[in-house]
């Protein structure tokens, strides 16, 4: 079963997702956004250190493989495991878009089990944009690009202000990145308006 709710139809006012000119080049590595997150970051040990790619337009690649951390059924990847990979993959679209953004919503449909060893090879892309807000989809194959379709997903990411990690986000990390050079240049790399 597939298909998305009307939270996730863009309004009839929506245009087509715009590359930013300084978007990395197609085939180019995007690299993780934060060092601890779950999703990308290096200094996760249990994460899930999905690398994305950038494609033409507004899209992108994504590998991930599941680690036996991953599990939920024994053997098989858990499927709040592979929404979250869905999720990164969405919101690593961003980087094209040079926007920071969060998730607002997001659909997931399991189509077939994961087994733990499995890379998953995943797709996104921006399909409309509505002021702030971002409508996205994505795709999650099994063992090679062209593999069996074993998790999709439709998102709407809401665009934020760095100001909202700051206002919300826990004291010591938020002051560990402000103090970190690496990370404020990277936080700018998705910015057009600091
Ligand atoms: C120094 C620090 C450096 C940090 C460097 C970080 C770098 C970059 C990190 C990126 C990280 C990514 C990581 C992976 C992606 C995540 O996992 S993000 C984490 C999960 N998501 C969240 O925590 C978001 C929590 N939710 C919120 O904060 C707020 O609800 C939101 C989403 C910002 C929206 O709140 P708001 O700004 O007050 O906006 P609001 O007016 O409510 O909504 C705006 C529009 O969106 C619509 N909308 C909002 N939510 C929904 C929804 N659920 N369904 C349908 N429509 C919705 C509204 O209806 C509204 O539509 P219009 O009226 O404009 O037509």
């Amino acid at each position: 079963m597939s298909g998305s709710s009307a939270a996730l139809q863009p309004p009839a006012d929506a245009v087509k997702p715009v590359r930013h000119p300084d978007a990395p080049a197609p085939g180019e590595l995007l690299g993780a956004h934060y060092e601890h997150c779950f999703g990308c970051g290096p200094g996760q040990p249990h994460g899930l250190h999905l690398e994305a790619r950038a494609g033409e337009g507004v899209s992108l690649t994504a590998e991930f493989t599941v680690q036996p951390a991953h599990q939920g059924a024994p053997g098989l990847a858990h499927g709040g495991v592979l929404a979250t990979a869905l999720d990164e993959t969405l919101g690593s679209l961003n980087w094209l878009l040079r926007t920071i953004a969060v998730t607002g919503r997001l659909e997931t449909d399991f189509l077939r089990p994961v087994p733990v060893g499995t890379t998953l090879y995943l797709e996104a892309e921006v399909t409309a944009v509505a002021g702030r807000k971002i409508y996205c989809t994505a795709t999650g194959r099994l063992g090679g690009p062209g593999g069996p379709l074993a998790v999709r997903a439709d998102a709407l990411f809401v665009e934020v202000k760095v100001d909202h990690f700051v206002d919300h986000g826990r004291q010591e990390e938020i002051q560990a990145v402000m103090n970190d050079p690496d990370q404020i240049r990277r936080t700018r790399a998705f910015e057009v308006n600091p």
